[in-house]
């Protein structure tokens, strides 16, 4: 099935030790968050499996294979957050910014590449909306079409922080379920987030890091175990 898989890694920013032996496992297939408290670390472990940091120390493979290699086979996609304010002045169309992801596929034929784009907006429910703006689209819009970048570019594993920042509840959740009903069609999903209650509905396992691994397992473990703490993660932030 393949697997992402860390081995004693470590990295640091300015002599300041942001991960520190930390060693993982996360099955091909399965919807993994990725929770901690404000400066864990998340976002830097997402930037070392995506391949946009090197570990000091240690090894990151995907499917045994180096990030780069995997990189380079379109295996994982880093999907990027967008927010409105920077959207806005952005001329491209949903069905532009889509096409973008299969730029560096150069092997794709201009059939198979409008082929995967609307199979792509099919499955995010945005191929109506293929000729409006970005800018000119909701947070949680925005957001699935960035969604659908990766699965035009038939990447395998998908990583996202925080997909659901500043998106409305309602929004929040339809990300939420999407990002299941990928996960059932065979894709592997790893979401940083802060909506540990509304995330836990939809994902296999959780990943608690402090700097190092604090909690790996499921959901419901989780949430028995660790929510006073976690309520204290984000109080007044
Ligand atoms: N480019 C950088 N240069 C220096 N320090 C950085 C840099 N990026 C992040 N850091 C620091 O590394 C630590 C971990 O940051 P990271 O963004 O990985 O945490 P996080 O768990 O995602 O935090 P949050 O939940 O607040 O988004 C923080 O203390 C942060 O200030």
């Amino acid at each position: 099935m393949g697997e992402i898989r860390l081995e004693k890694v470590y990295f640091s920013y300015e002599q300041e030790d942001i991960v520190q032996d930390l060693s993982l496992v996360i099955p091909a297939g399965t919807f993994t968050i990725v929770v901690g408290p404000n400066g864990a670390g998340k976002t830097t472990l997402l930037r070392l499996v995506a391949g946009l940091l090197s570990p000091e120390e240690g090894k990151v493979t995907i499917d045994g294979r180096s990030v780069g290699e995997a990189q380079r086979q379109g295996l994982i996609h880093l999907v990027p957050q967008i927010y409105n304010k920077n959207a806005s002045q952005f001329p491209a169309t949903v069905y532009e910014i889509v096409g973008l992801g299969l730029l560096v596929q150069a092997n794709v034929s201009r059939h198979e590449r409008q082929q995967r784009i609307e199979d792509a907006l099919h499955k995010v429910g945005m191929w109506e909306l293929r000729d409006r703006r970005i800018g000119e689209l909701s947070g949680g819009q925005q957001q699935r079409v960035m969604i659908a970048q990766a699965l035009a570019r038939h990447s395998k594993y998908l990583l996202l922080d925080e997909p659901t920042s500043g998106v409305d509840m309602k929004a929040s959740a339809h990300i939420f379920e999407l990002l299941r009903s990928l996960c059932r069609q065979g894709l592997t999903i790893i979401m940083v987030t802060h909506d540990i209650t509304e995330a836990a509905k939809v994902a296999d396992e959780v990943i608690c890091v402090d700097r190092h691994v604090c909690y790996q397992g499921d959901c419901q473990g989780f949430l028995e175990s660790h929510m006073g703490t976690a309520l204290s993660w984000h109080i007044g932030g």
